[in-house]
């Protein structure tokens, strides 16, 4: 086994015939999560839609778990490899049940598990059972990001990408929400290639940090090298 489970190298990527992300170099390893940030129209979701094949990329390489990745979700899914989109992506009319049964469904979790993988995600984020028959559409923000994360994690994923959870939540939400996201990290050995705005809070559950800035991977490092406000803003 590799230690690194997800490697970019030299990644083109772009929008007809525009280029977005020019030449990125990035891996996340086993067991670590990996914080992406950089300013708005950077290109951050763009990478993640192309680790996660949503969208081709025209130059480099993606390789997962040591084979390249493919562009389709389901494989990559079935793969170990599973994304928490951007704005969440719950169908309003579905309720929690039923769109963890279709998330079980997408990722192709056996009939005969469905049940003990509904609890396992169930036991990381208890508060899901209040809502569990709930439209998701009635659903609160951050109610709405839990049925996310819950989804993501039915396929029992070894890298779990997330496109700024904290959009829509109020900071202390958020807060509520990293540290279940950690301890499962931690307990799984689950990695997590997190794309987040509100740095402090991500920087708190992050490993490593890489900073992107016009398509391009501009700095890598430690959290606790920006923990001094005025780097922030210097890399950015
Ligand atoms: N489907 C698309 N078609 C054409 N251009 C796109 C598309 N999606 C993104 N772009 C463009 O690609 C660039 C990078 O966008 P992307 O959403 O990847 O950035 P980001 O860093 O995630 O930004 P944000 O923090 O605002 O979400 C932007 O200029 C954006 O307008």
């Amino acid at each position: 086994m590799t230690d690194k489970i997800l490697q970019v190298e030299n990644l083109v990527v772009g929008y007809g015939g525009r280029p977005v992300l020019t030449d990125i170099n990035v891996h996340v390893n086993n067991n670590e999560v990996l914080c992406l940030i950089g300013h708005n129209g950077a290109g951050k979701s763009t990478l993640l839609k192309s680790i996660f094949g949503l969208v081709p990329h025209e130059g480099g390489r993606i390789q997962f778990n040591g084979k390249p990745a493919v562009i389709d979700p389901r494989a990559m899914t079935m793969a170990g490899m599973s994304m928490v989109p951007e704005g969440r992506g719950v169908f309003p009319g579905m309720t929690v049940e039923e769109t963890l049964s279709l998330g079980m469904w997408a990722a192709g979790v056996p009939e005969n598990e469905r049940a003990e993988r509904t609890d396992w995600v169930m036991s990381i984020l208890p508060v899901m059972k209040k809502f569990y028959r709930t439209r998701a559409g009635d659903l609160s923000g951050g109610q709405q990001q839990m049925v996310s994360i819950g989804r993501a994690l039915l396929s029992r994923p070894r890298c779990l990408l997330m496109d700024e959870p904290s959009i829509g939540l109020a900071p202390k939400l958020f807060q509520d929400l990293c540290g279940p996201i950690r301890e499962l990290q931690q307990k799984t050995g689950m990695s997590i290639l997190l794309v987040e705005q509100n740095v402090k809070e991500a920087l708190k559950i992050s490993d490593r940090v890489v900073v992107m800035k016009s398509g391009q991977m501009t700095w890598e490092g430690l959290p606790e090298e920006l923990s001094d406000n005025k780097k922030l803003m210097e890399l950015y």
